[in-house]
């Protein structure tokens, strides 16, 4: 595409010919193609501006940044190149590769979910939910990027929420794919980052909030503002109300709003009461205008009803009935490593879930103690590249709810994998208790778990690792749940002796 950087309003100046030819665009030089457009960010550890040589030599014709005077020298010494200065460059970017896309996210409906828990869960309902109701609906967030049909592979890796540029790739191959509408997850770091700067979004949902990413935000106030600029580039909302942010929310959205509740009394547009858990789902009464249906559903527990409650807000918004909506809701796909249940081996469940805020666990715990069976063993981490402050809560929250708790490190980062397991430690009112157990890699702890169950047992595996690897010191050490416990019990069908000492 020629690219006309004197037309952007947010380039305020430019040096060398304006008009160029662009093929892609990158913020990082490593991945510069020819003729990509390269926008310096400042990160964590380094500067996009020190890379631009870098980028230029790689074959870029685009260089935008907000440091004049590198941007002015770069531009005298590379006069084939073209550079922009601007004030903001997330918002640069996130203008720019709207431009660059031919305005992707008009051309398909945007939903975007925000919230501490359950974003990824609600997520995979409304993609759920929508498709089999006609809608082509993708997603985009932790566990990857889908669309109706089939995952995309499209980065090695991409956080939670991706960057603008990439953002507007994927929106665009959702569109050449047919896609009606796509789902994403929005975290409160994106927004802050103006990932989503530009979007309008058809809906936007809120699942509650609690404390989350302080190593980020610093200040509770700052995270919750974060999240609440989301509802303010959107057009209807689907809102919990059993939260203090989805009350606030009915505030401020001035736009078309769907509220929820666990509550019968709480006014609310939807209303699920009377949930009933069993091994298959759960059932229960959705109270719509004073009226009642009975829902069997395929998801699991009270927290996911309140996740199903925004994906039938979600459907409602987008035009669909709820005599459509109600009979597909007991085919609801779950996500991966959500109350994802392994079953097949020696008469035991395992349950993978990503609860790894105390909210989550606590919900989790509620949930997996109403499945029958003989001792719960939980195993819980601290997150080595997150707040500190959050581990010794996460002790707090399992405490006394389990017959048996292995404390266990995920993602150590460049911490000592002994201090983040002693801060955990910090948070048992007795951590002397002779049924915790400490392990001070994520694999151990697995380990340690399986070797303490027996036949009718629930091995509850919390947290973080789910996407296949550990972060340590800024290297990705393939790591899979699943695969340890596939070994170990194939183990345990040779020798039939494993014993508990074999890891330790
Ligand atoms: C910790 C963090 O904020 N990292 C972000 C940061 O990376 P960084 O600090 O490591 O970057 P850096 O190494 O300092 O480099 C700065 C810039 O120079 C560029 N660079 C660097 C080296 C080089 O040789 N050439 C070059 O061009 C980098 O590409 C980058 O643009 O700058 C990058 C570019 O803007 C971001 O993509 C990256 O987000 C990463 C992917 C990330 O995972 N961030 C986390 C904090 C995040 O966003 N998490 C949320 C929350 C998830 C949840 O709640 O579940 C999410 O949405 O995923
Ligand atoms: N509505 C909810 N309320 C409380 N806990 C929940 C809720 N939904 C899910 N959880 C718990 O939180 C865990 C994480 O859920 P999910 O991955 O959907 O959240 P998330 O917001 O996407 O988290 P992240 O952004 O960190 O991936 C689940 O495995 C479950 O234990």
């Amino acid at each position: 595409m020629l690219i006309h950087l004197n037309e952007f309003s947010f380039i305020t100046a430019y040096y060398n010919d304006p008009v160029k030819q662009v093929t892609h665009i990158s913020y990082d030089s490593r991945q510069i193609k020819k003729d990509s457009a390269f926008f310096c960010m400042k990160g964590e550890h380094s500067n996009g501006h020190h890379h631009l040589e870098e980028a230029v030599l790689n074959g870029a014709s685009v260089i935008i940044g907000t440091d004049q005077k590198l941007i002015e020298r770069a531009a005298a010494r590379y006069p084939d190149c073209s550079f922009g200065l601007v004030e903001d460059d997330r918002e640069a970017l996130a203008q720019f590769s709207i431009h660059f896309y031919r305005e992707p996210d008009r051309k398909i409906k945007t939903i975007g979910v925000t919230g501490t828990n359950g974003k990824t869960t609600v997520a995979a309902f409304v993609k759920s939910l929508l498709t089999q109701c006609g809608i082509k609906t993708g997603s985009i967030g932790t566990n990857g990027i889908f669309s109706s049909q089939e995952e995309i592979v499209y980065k090695k890796s991409t956080p939670t929420t991706p960057e603008a540029s990439d953002l507007h790739a994927i929106f665009s191959e959702l569109v050449n794919r047919q896609n009606d509408a796509v789902v994403m997850e929005v975290s409160s770091i994106a927004i802050d980052q103006k990932r989503v700067a530009g979007i309008e979004f058809d809906t936007a949902i809120h699942t509650n909030i609690s404390t989350e990413h302080l190593e980020y935000h610093k200040t509770f106030a700052r995270y919750k503002e974060a999240k609440m600029k989301l509802f303010d580039q959107a057009h209807t909302a689907v809102v919990n109300i059993d939260d203090e942010m989805g009350r606030d929310l009915v505030e401020r959205f001035t736009g078309d709003l769907i509220t929820c509740s666990l509550d019968r009394h709480s006014g609310a547009d939807l209303i699920a009461d009377n949930c009933h858990v069993s091994e298959e789902g759960t059932m229960f009464e959705l109270i719509v205008n004073g009226q009642s249906y009975l829902v069997n559903s395929s998801v699991y527990g009270n927290y996911n009803v309140h996740n199903l409650l925004s994906a039938i807000g979600t459907a409602l918004h987008h035009g669909l009935e709820l005599n459509e909506i109600i009979p597909v809701l007991k085919n609801i796909e779950n996500p991966k490593g959500r109350f994802q249940v392994i079953e097949q081996y020696g008469g035991r469940k395992i349950i993978i879930d990503y609860a790894h805020t105390p909210v989550a666990l606590n919900s989790l715990l509620i949930e997996a103690k109403k499945l029958p069976h003989n001792n719960m063993i939980a195993m819980i981490a601290g997150i080595g590249i997150r707040d500190f402050n959050k581990m010794p809560k996460m002790a707090g929250t399992a405490e006394g709810q389990a017959d048996s708790i292995i404390v266990t490190v995920d993602h150590p980062g460049d911490h000592d994998p002994q201090k983040v397991v002693d801060q955990v430690m910090t948070g048992f009112k007795n951590p002397y208790d002779q049924s915790i157990f400490t392990s001070l890699t994520r694999k151990e702890g697995v380990l340690k778990a399986l070797a303490q169950s027996e036949e009718g047992d629930v091995i509850l595996l919390t947290s973080g690792c789910i996407n296949g690897a550990q972060i340590v010191k800024g290297e990705y050490i393939p790591h899979s749940d699943e695969t340890i416990i596939k070994d170990y019990f194939e183990r345990l069908e040779k020798t039939k002796s494993p014993g508990i000492e074999q890891c330790k």
